[in-house]
């Protein structure tokens, strides 16, 4: 079993001892600097070696661009006007700053602001110009590369001498890439399996691939599959032990109080424990869902519309009064749901679809869902494992358009009847190498007025650089888009464009680690 070896070496110059900040940025650069996915973990590696054994959870998640303590809340503004003259030589230690950056989230209330900037100031006062920048960078998300996931496990394995598999399935279950990175580190191989599900622990959640159509997709995984309705609404985990029932959506982020209608059906079910994963959309008195904004409305910050309903669908099960069945075929979870589920008569909990269809019942479960006005359905290999954060072949959904979810790099200001407004998109597929994301195409189609003066309030505060045409934005926001295929490019750096790509709408309950990669992109090629 390979572990690192603590205590770590004390790096020369460094007064307390640990990990050097700059030690960090420098192997930060080394990523940036080199497009090969390998040579990029190399340098993730001989950082997270370096560390000792409090310190390689925050390298880890650094290094991945993001936070262990989640967000923050420090914005660009308050980093602009907390950035004091740099220091002129390194000295700040990953522990100090991770410290720092604990107190700083835990700093809430009333005349917060004022403590956070100060506290932020500290720091940043003592780091060099280049460590500013870095500091900079991560508070604001710049660093967040959904790509970054992958080479960072990947690095992790290396560094700690155990095989990749086991360290993203404890990544996948525990849902959290510090605490994978520490854990492998000090822990090896056995540590790692040791990591199972844990009521109150989200885990990823498992994703489906986009099959071709409804034939290809039957045909890919043989008799033995459901095929489900595929509604349009908010993924959500839901965690039941005794009374307390929590909530988390697909990004893994914590909805609970912000969702007591689902909360409440959860508690009412015959049992102790659970883990349930599902859709949940507004629907009309029909039935019908809602535009999918109100279902959104939500999920977001400030502007939860308590007046909309949620109605939930539950489409696996994950845990049973003390039964784990992540690693039980599809079949036997259905079963076990099912069973929990059969009493709720009156308002349906279950997620419609028919086990093992025959020939035309697929294609009438196909047709029902579409005329319901929901988007299409899944289909579903009844022997499969739950393959937490896996968007494997087992899960294929079929839909009639093409859509992308990708991420906002720019904006242009309009002109004409949209002068002075945020009009045209650039949109950016992601990297599966870990890289900035890449360019696939524009748009300015399918935007309403309402979508128009949104973009206009909303970008600018997504802005890394403001130009004569328009806002250079950090990827941050994720938009979904319909299109008829893509091109062959010798424009854009991934060779491929998009081929009239409309709006259909923004996604905040995406982050740009879940944007379609520019592979995706690519398989439209034949097809568009
Ligand atoms: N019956 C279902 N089974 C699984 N997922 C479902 C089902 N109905 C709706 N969904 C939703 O569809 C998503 C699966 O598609 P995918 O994993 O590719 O996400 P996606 O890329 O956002 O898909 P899309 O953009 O088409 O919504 C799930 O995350 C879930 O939110």
């Amino acid at each position: 079993m390979g572990t690192a070896r603590w205590p770590p070496g004390v790096v020369p110059g460094c007064q307390h001892g640990g990990v050097l900040l700059a030690d960090v940025v420098a192997a930060s650069a080394a990523v940036a600097a080199t497009r090969a996915r390998t040579a990029k973990a190399a340098a993730i590696a001989a950082a997270l070696r370096g560390a000792g054994p409090g310190e390689v959870g925050p390298v880890a998640a650094w290094l991945a661009g993001e936070l262990p303590q989640g967000r923050v809340g420090v914005g660009w503004r308050t980093l602009s006007r907390a950035l004091p003259d740099p220091a002129p030589a390194p000295s700040l230690t990953v522990a100090a700053v991770d410290a720092a950056l604990t107190a700083l989230a835990a700093t809430t209330g009333t005349g917060s602001t004022a403590r956070r900037e100060a506290l932020l100031a500290e720091v940043l006062a003592a780091a060099t110009a280049e460590e500013q920048r870095f500091l900079v960078r991560l508070l604001g998300g710049e660093l967040r590369q959904g790509a970054l996931e992958g080479v960072l496990l990947d690095a992790v394995a290396a560094a700690a001498q155990v095989p990749p598999a086991a360290v993203r399935r404890a990544a996948m279950l525990t849902g959290r890439l510090d605490e994978t990175a520490a854990t492998a580190l000090t822990g090896g191989e056995r540590a790692l399996a040791a990591v199972g599900l844990r009521v109150g622990r989200p885990v990823r959640p498992m994703l489906a691939s986009p099959g071709s159509s409804l034939e290809a997709a039957l045909d890919d995984l043989g008799g033995e599959v459901t095929v489900e309705h595929k509604l349009d609404g908010a993924r959500v985990q839901v965690h039941r032990d005794g009374d307390v029932v929590r909530v988390w959506t697909r990004t893994l982020r914590e909805v609970t109080d912000g969702v007591p209608e689902l909360v409440e059906r959860v508690r009412a079910l015959p049992c102790r424990t659970a883990v349930l994963d599902g859709e949940t959309l507004a629907l009309d008195d029909d039935g019908r869902p809602r535009a999918f904004q109100d279902t959104m409305s939500r999920f977001g910050s400030d502007e939860a519309d308590a007046g909309v309903l949620l109605s939930p669908f539950f489409f696996d099960v994950l845990h049973l009064d003390g039964r784990d069945l992540l690693d039980e075929p599809l079949a036997t979870r259905l079963d076990v749901l099912d069973r929990l589920l059969a009493a709720e008569e009156a308002a349906p909990l279950r997620m419609p679809g028919v086990r093992r269809p025959g020939p035309g019942q697929a294609a009438a479960v196909l047709d029902a869902a579409l005329a319901a006005g929901h988007e299409g359905v899944v289909v579903k290999a009844l022997d499969a494992p739950y393959a937490a954060g896996r968007r494997g072949r087992a899960w294929q959904k079929v839909k009639p358009v093409h859509t992308l979810d990708l991420v906002v790099l720019g904006v242009e200001w309009g002109y004409g009847r949209r002068s002075g407004k945020l009009s045209n998109i650039h949109l950016g597929a992601r990297d599966p190498d870990g890289g900035a994301p890449l360019m696939v195409g524009k748009t300015f189609k399918g935007m309403t007025d309402e979508l128009l003066d949104w973009q206009t309030r909303t970008f600018p505060g997504h802005a890394r650089a403001e130009h004569p045409w328009g806002l250079e934005l950090r990827p941050e926001v994720v938009v979904e888009v319909a299109l008829d295929g893509a091109q062959r490019s010798t424009r854009y750096p991934g060779g491929v464009a998009l081929r009239f790509a409309r709006v259909l709408r923004y996604r905040p309950d995406r982050s740009p680690a879940d944007a379609d990669s520019v592979d995706a992109v690519r398989a439209l090629l034949a097809g568009g």
